[in-house]
């Protein structure tokens, strides 16, 4: 690995990098660098938790004038949340320099954001939607804008966000430089990604695996039916210190939530029916520790870095290889180890397959602790619980009722009794879920085709054709959140009809349930977020 400093960049990028703790150049960030700050544009594929973030982050600071107040770099992301994260990561990166950025994202009051445009941020991070809002409005000028970076360009590219993309790119003088990153990249998909660059340097940090070594990969065959206990007790025995939970559609993400707040667990939901405020604070809790389990749609997929998710579990095998990856990413970041566990029903076996095919990794097959092994693993946490309890050492208003138990009761029984009380057994607290349609079903693939053939564009993957819609039900359904404050744009056809998906959560079911057979591929763009 290359230090920065033998990276030529600037004195004050190296401070803010040292500020950082960042000392040695990761591969995507030194492939990158050099390119980059030479004026190319570049194709960036690197596995997740890689530092693509600084890899484009760097080279724009370097490159944004500070004495010039016009917006010079544009940065899409295609969720809220990856938008705001990707702008503290900018912030920090251009800390000494004082570079002016802003975020602009759907399902924030969009007056604050134009109050703040006005302030002269050099750096905007957007989403699509909104970005392309404030263009209709007038309040984004973007004609002196050097530099566009697409983050997770594939994600925004793959499905109807080609529209949006063009609309901003005329917008955007046609000289500037276009950085785009991801960690998968279809190549029907790189081949449109091609169109908006000019002549890019693919940099593509060649791994044997296109998910990370340090991640454990484990699948769980079982029944929709068994798949809830069978989490749970996985939950029991593994311990994650923060883990994610995906989830199909969002009603999915609610039931389990909920399911596992009543036994107990400290978990809550993350998807696109929530009011923005709620998804920002609920992701804050999860990386602050104050939830130790966010359940979440795909909406949460891709970028997010919060450190300290130990455990990714696939509660429903995501509907493509590359949703696959990414979700799995959100552990086992910069150097950490994680480990990644998917739930796969019998039918749904030749989608496991097919994943495993792209990601060239077999995953592991992992047996659920069995009913007695989960209730030792919880016994023993009420075990230290109680230790806990003494060794705080706050007691003084128990001991004399403990005194008068100890009068009749033989003291085994009286500590075996509150051991009892701490525990969840899960007969105290039964739960339901609603049983998801499986996949449509697949025949596994036999070895002989090859992969070029298999993936030769995202049109001839069965596995793709077949139905991204659950998730995409889901995600669709995730504009909605911010329609109260686009209603003034709804001038596309593709809008209005992202508009018509966006019904409640038993209509982004239902989508997903037509899709699941088969019959209801939407042939218009499908979209989601602002
Ligand atoms: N050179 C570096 N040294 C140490 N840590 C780094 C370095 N570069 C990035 N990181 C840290 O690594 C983590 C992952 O970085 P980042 O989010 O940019 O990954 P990514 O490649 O964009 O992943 P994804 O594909 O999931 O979006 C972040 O916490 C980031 O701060
Ligand atoms: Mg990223």
């Amino acid at each position: 690995m290359t230090n920065f400093s033998e990276l030529n960049i600037s004195e004050s990028s190296l401070r803010s990098l040292k500020r950082m703790g960042f000392e040695e150049a990761t591969p995507i960030q030194e492939g990158t660098i050099k390119f980059a700050m030479d004026g190319r544009d570049v194709l960036g594929q690197a596995q997740t938790g890689t530092g693509k973030t600084a890899a484009f982050g760097i080279p724009l600071i370097e490159k944004i004038d500070p004495k010039n107040p016009a917006i010079q770099g544009l940065i899409i992301a295609p969720t809220r949340e990856l938008a705001i994260q990707v702008s503290e990561e900018l912030y920090k990166l251009g800390y000494d320099k004082r570079v002016k950025l802003l975020s602009v994202y759907g399902g924030q009051e969009i007056g604050r954001q134009i109050r703040a445009l006005k302030n002269k941020p050099q750096i905007i991070v957007g989403t699509p939607g909104r970005i392309l809002d404030h263009i209709n409005r007038r309040t984004l000028k973007l004609d002196e804008v050097q530099t566009l970076i697409l983050d997770e360009a594939d994600e925004m590219l793959n499905m109807g966000f080609i529209d949006d993309i063009n609309s901003i790119l005329e917008s955007v003088p046609s000289s500037r430089q276009t950085l785009l990153f991801s960690a998968t990249m279809p190549p029907a998909i790189r081949k449109i990604a091609e169109t908006f660059m000019n002549n890019p340097e693919v940099v593509k940090i060649q791994a044997k695996e296109m998910t990370v070594e340090n991640i454990e990969q484990f699948f769980v065959k079982a029944t929709e039916r068994e798949k809830f206990d069978a989490l749970s007790r996985l939950l029991d025995v593994q311990k994650p210190e923060l883990a994610i939970i995906f989830g199909r559609t969002k009603r999915r993400v609610d039931e389990l939530s909920q399911a596992l707040s009543v036994r107990g667990y400290i978990a809550e939901g993350i998807h696109g029916d929530l009011s923005q405020a709620k998804r920002i604070s609920v992701l804050r809790q999860f990386k602050e520790g104050k939830i130790d389990i966010l359940i979440a749609t795909d909406v949460a997929a891709r970028g997010l870095d919060i450190s300290g998710v130990t455990h990714v579990y696939n509660f429903d095998i995501p509907q493509d290889p590359e949703s696959y990856v990414h979700r799995i990413g959100r552990t086992g970041r910069a150097g950490k180890s994680g480990t990644a566990i998917t739930f796969v029903t019998p039918r749904e076996m030749g989608y496991l397959r097919i994943v495993e095919e792209t990601t060239k990794k077999r995953m592991t097959p992992l047996q659920p602790p069995t009913s007695d092994e989960a209730l030792v693993g919880q016994q023993r946490l009420s075990v230290e619980k109680l230790v806990g309890i003494i060794e705080a050492n706050e007691l003084n208003d128990y001991r004399a009722l403990a005194a008068e138990l100890l009068e009749n009761r033989d003291a085994v029984d009286v500590v075996a009794a509150a051991l009892r009380s701490m525990t969840k057994e899960p007969s105290d607290s039964p739960v339901s879920i609603t049983e998801e349609r499986p996949l449509p079903m697949r025949r596994e693939r036999s070895g002989g085709g090859g992969r070029g053939g298999d993936r030769g564009g995202r049109g001839g993957r069965s596995f793709s054709s077949g139905g991204r819609g659950g998730d995409r039900g889901g995600r669709s359904g995730d504009r909605r959140t911010g329609g109260g404050d686009r209603g003034g744009r709804r001038d596309g056809g593709a809008r209005r009809d992202g508009g018509r998906r966006e019904g409640g959560q038993g209509q982004g079911q239902s989508q997903g349930q037509s899709q699941g057979q088969g019959q209801g591929r939407s042939r218009a763009p499908r979209r989601r977020e602002d």
